[in-house]
């Protein structure tokens, strides 16, 4: 099957959500549905991580990882990112971008009024924004535990008000299945990308 490649991203969906809300398992779970030649995945935190492995001499495939290798880290790649980010507030997503073919991005990791203001400004009529829900509960059993300074600083929180949420998934163990959930994101990304063919 030919490649599919488009000048510009016909669709681009801004995932956010608390940690382990399971963000990347069902970002994951559209990029199997849509397939690589239709989407990819950006991680906002990938290039982040590897810069900040390649410094501090750490294991960059242990960060992109999600036990808690990255947990010990956290705190101080956070605040690394954010020195970045106040120098160049697009800095993250200009790295990510770059050289991203597929007609539909799945960015998995939105966390900053910055970031989605990034994406609108450069692809205002592209950027949809998805969020990811699950209970404490939940994500209590996914190994999630409540810590200062994480929970409750801009990294966690800085989505959580002033954001029209275009989908909102929910993703405890008792919702609705992940499949009918995600039926109309799905079909819109089909779509757009049809209509993206060169
Ligand atoms: N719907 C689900 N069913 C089963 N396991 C899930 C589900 N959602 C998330 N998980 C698991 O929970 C953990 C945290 O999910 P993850 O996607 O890494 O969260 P986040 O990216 O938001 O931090 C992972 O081990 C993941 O496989
Ligand atoms: C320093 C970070 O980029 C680390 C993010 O790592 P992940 O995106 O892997 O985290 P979760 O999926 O929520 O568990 C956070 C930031 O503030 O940029």
């Amino acid at each position: 099957m030919a490649a599919m490649v488009t000048d510009t991203p016909k669709l681009i969906l801004l995932f956010s959500g608390k940690r382990k809300s399971g963000k990347d398992y069902i970002t994951d779970l559209i990029h199997k549905r849509l397939g690589s030649e239709v989407c990819c995945i950006l991680r906002l935190s990938a290039p982040l991580k590897e810069q900040y492995a390649r410094e501090r001499g750490l294991d960059y495939e242990e960060l992109l990882g999600s036990g808690q290798y990255k947990e010990q880290y956290r705190a101080d790649m956070i605040a690394w990112g954010e020195r970045r980010r106040t120098q160049d507030p697009g800095f993250f997503c200009r790295l990510v971008t770059r050289g991203a073919t597929q007609p539909v991005w799945i960015v998995s990791d939105a966390r900053r009024l910055s970031d989605l203001q990034w994406f609108w400004r450069e692809y205002p009529s592209q950027s949809r924004c998805v969020r990811v829900e699950a209970s404490e509960d939940t994500r209590r059993d996914r190994g999630w535990e409540f810590t200062p300074g994480i929970d409750d600083a801009e990294s966690e929180c800085g989505l959580d008000h002033g954001v029209h949420f275009d989908w909102v998934i929910c993703n405890d163990s008792d919702a609705s299945p992940l499949e009918e959930q995600l039926q109309g994101l799905l079909a819109l990304a089909q779509d757009k990308a049809r209509a993206g063919v060169s």
